[in-house]
């Protein structure tokens, strides 16, 4: 069984990854889960925390002379800011109180988390349901992207839309659509957008919110190409790889819509614009002639690309805040609490949804191909 588990404060020490269940023999590099979590921090509209992070993992068990033992890996990241937070962040009983945060922000965990954990102040909520705990499964993502590469799966993310700039529906999905000379491209832009025209639209419109104090929300898209058919299983409804994608990608802080393939698009036309009609090809393979099922029928794959659409929110924290209350004084007030914040995090929450895309895969192919070593796994794969 695959799992992981993620724990650490925004501004503690350090965040902390254990997971389990990835076959033995595994090569795995540490740059590569590196460069994944470079990207996360990457992208037009951060804010300042982002100049003080530069985060990299260490390994603290799992991994022996560059591969996975197939026992427990344990990840660290640092938290470069816990220096400027040590005496806030202390888990020593404090003489005085300090920092009393009351004033709930909308749309943040602010307000439910402080009534459901009893806190009197929401900096004890703030630590936790901040997105820095991404980071954690960025760095999970690192390790499955080096398993999938294992069977000729590669995963990628791009920008579609920021606020009402970009975004169209009913786009082609099938392995043509997606060229490898497409995430040159995409890497290369601050919007991680394939679209140089659209790139400076959305950057524009990123500054305008900016400057009346606003925030942005908008869609990415995470592609997975090479994944062979039968991942998933229609068999009960938790085993639907579409029921797994769902869960993985709705789990994102922010994430409140998600699409598969054409999604809400299939259901603003008739069944034969939309059904992907299956061939063979002259060399014997299956293919389809469109993938509006972004690769997934019955819950299982069918060997097109896996695509996925994620609606991610505005950013709740705002330069001009919203009205709000004190929940210490019980206060109806103008306005909420600010902090230092970002302002638009779709190109970084592609690299996440990404990062939960590999998981989802990772897990289902370690079900169908089983074994305890990779060389195990591999003999499974190839009969
Ligand atoms: C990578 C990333 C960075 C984020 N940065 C911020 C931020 O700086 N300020 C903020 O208010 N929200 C930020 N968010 C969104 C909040 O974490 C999220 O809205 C909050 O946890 C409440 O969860 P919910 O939106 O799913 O209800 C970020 C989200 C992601 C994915
Ligand atoms: C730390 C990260 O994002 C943070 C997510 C976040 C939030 O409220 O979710 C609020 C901000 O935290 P801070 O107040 O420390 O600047 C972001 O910077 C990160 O992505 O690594």
């Amino acid at each position: 069984m695959f799992r992981f588990l993620t724990a650490g404060e925004s501004h503690g020490p350090c965040l902390t990854i254990i997971v389990e269940g990835l076959p033995a023999g595994l090569t795995v590099e540490k740059t590569i889960i590196d460069a994944d979590l470079r990207r996360r921090q990457g992208g037009y509209g951060r804010g300042g925390r982002m100049k003080i992070e530069k985060d990299e993992i260490r390994f603290l068990s799992g991994v022996r002379h560059g591969k996975t033992l197939g026992s427990p890996i344990t990840m660290q990241i640092e938290n470069r800011d816990w220096v400027n937070w040590e005496e806030r962040m202390n888990a020593a009983p404090v003489e005085a109180e300090i920092d009393h945060v009351t004033r709930v922000r909308p749309g943040h965990a602010d307000f439910t988390g402080a009534i459901k954990y009893g806190h009197n102040d929401v900096r004890n909520v703030i630590e936790r349901s901040s997105s820095r705990e991404t980071a954690s499964r960025v760095a999970v993502g690192g390790l499955c992207r080096q398993f999938l590469a294992q069977f000729g799966i590669a995963v990628h993310s791009h920008v579609l839309s920021v606020v009402e700039v970009g975004y169209e529906t009913l786009r082609p999905m099938t392995p043509d659509a997606y060229p490898e000379s497409m995430w040159d491209v995409v890497e290369a832009s601050p919007m991680r957008c394939a679209d140089a025209d659209l790139t400076e639209k959305m950057i524009a419109r990123i500054l305008e919110a900016k400057r009346e104090g606003d925030t942005c929300g908008g869609v990415f898209e995470v592609v997975a190409l090479g994944v062979p058919i039968g991942l998933g299983s229609f068999s009960q409804w938790d085993r639907r790889l579409s029921t797994r994608l769902g869960t993985a990608m709705m789990s994102i802080p922010s994430v409140k819509a998600m699409e598969i393939g054409a999604g809400f698009g299939t259901t603003r036309t008739t069944g034969s614009h939309v059904h992907d009609v299956l061939r063979r090809s002259e060399d014997d393979r299956w293919f389809h002639l469109s993938n509006n099922a972004g690769g997934i029928e019955g819950g299982i794959t069918n060997g097109e690309p896996v695509v996925v659409r994620v609606g991610v929110k505005p950013i709740p924290t705002l330069a001009h805040p919203l009205p709000s209350v004190d929940i210490e004084t019980k206060e109806n007030i103008d306005q909420s609490r600010y902090e230092r914040s970002d302002v638009c995090v779709v190109p970084a929450a592609g690299v996440v949804g990404e990062a939960m895309m590999t998981m989802v895969l990772a897990e289902a192919l370690i079900e169908k191909y089983g074994g305890d070593s990779i060389d195990e796994m591999m003999k499974h794969y190839r009969s």
